[in-house]
């Protein structure tokens, strides 16, 4: 039986700042389904760009795996011989839940689940590298070092894969783009309190950028060819190839 979030429904007289703990891990999979647009989308589309990208003997990185979903996908999708996925997320609650999750499935393609910052981790002989919906919770003043480490980690063809919620640079889409995003909530089953209390308590945790800076960065740090493949409201996806 899933569990599920109920976390901001009731008053919370002293909101603090949002984060990755044991309630939010229990709930997490309820959560994101009908909290993020297009998330299973995104999740089936990194299972099938595994199976174009990953390359023979090289590592695959899930890094904000949180429960392993997208560890799940590559797994599943990965044709490729002499692979390994190294799944990193610095919430000791969600790795010890997205351990029990993996277990659950049958699978020879060997996961390394790692407790650690990804700010201080090694990304070598890397084909495919997700990012999924992460880089929006890092410092705004590591994320150029953090994708420039992912992007010398990789090896040539190899692709990074970036799903974040965005702010848009109009706006007057940019309001538009966060009304229709709480439609989805409300039609989700979110009330307003809900709604409010959760966006009070990401406000600090939480920065998005424009779909502009995201793809001005990633070339900067030097990848080749970098677009949008998915958007939905404001939350979307891009791939960038090395
Ligand atoms: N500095 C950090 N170092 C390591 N992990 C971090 C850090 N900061 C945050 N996290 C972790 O990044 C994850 C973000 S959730 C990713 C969903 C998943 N990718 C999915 O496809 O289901 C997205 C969301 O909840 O919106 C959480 O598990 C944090 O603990
Ligand atoms: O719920 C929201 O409002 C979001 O922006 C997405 C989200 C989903 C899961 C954890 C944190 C944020």
């Amino acid at each position: 039986m899933q569990s599920k979030d109920h976390i901001f429904a009731a008053p919370i007289a002293q909101l603090g700042d949002f984060c990755f703990d044991q309630n939010v891990a229990e709930v997490f999979p309820d959560m994101i389904k009908r909290s993020v647009p297009g998330y299973s989308n995104i999740i089936s589309a990194i299972g099938m760009m595994t199976t174009r990208f990953a390359q023979p003997d090289s590592q695959l990185y899930d890094l904000g795996c949180s429960l392993g979903a997208a560890t799940q996908e590559m797994r599943r999708n990965l044709t490729q011989p002499g692979c390994r996925i190294i799944a990193v997320d610095n919430s000791a609650a969600m790795l010890e839940r997205a351990a029990s999750h993996l277990a659950a499935f049958k699978s020879d393609v060997p996961v390394t689940l790692t407790e650690a910052d990804l700010c201080d981790i090694e990304i070598d002989n890397a084909s495919v590298v997700v990012l999924n919906f992460t880089l929006q919770f890092i410092d705004p003043d590591k994320r150029e070092a953090l994708l420039s480490k992912i992007y010398r980690g990789l090896k040539p063809g190899g692709v990074l894969i970036l799903s974040e919620k965005f702010i848009s640079a109009d706006e007057t889409v940019n309001e538009l783009l966060i009304d229709l995003h709480h439609d989805f909530k409300r039609a989700n089953g979110y009330s307003e309190l809900e709604i409010s209390q959760k966006r009070t308590a990401l406000e600090n945790v939480m920065r998005p950028d424009t779909p502009e800076l995201h793809k001005t960065r990633l070339k900067r740090v030097g990848f080749q060819h970098v677009d949008l493949w998915f958007q939905c409201f404001n939350f979307g996806s891009m791939v960038a190839i090395k």
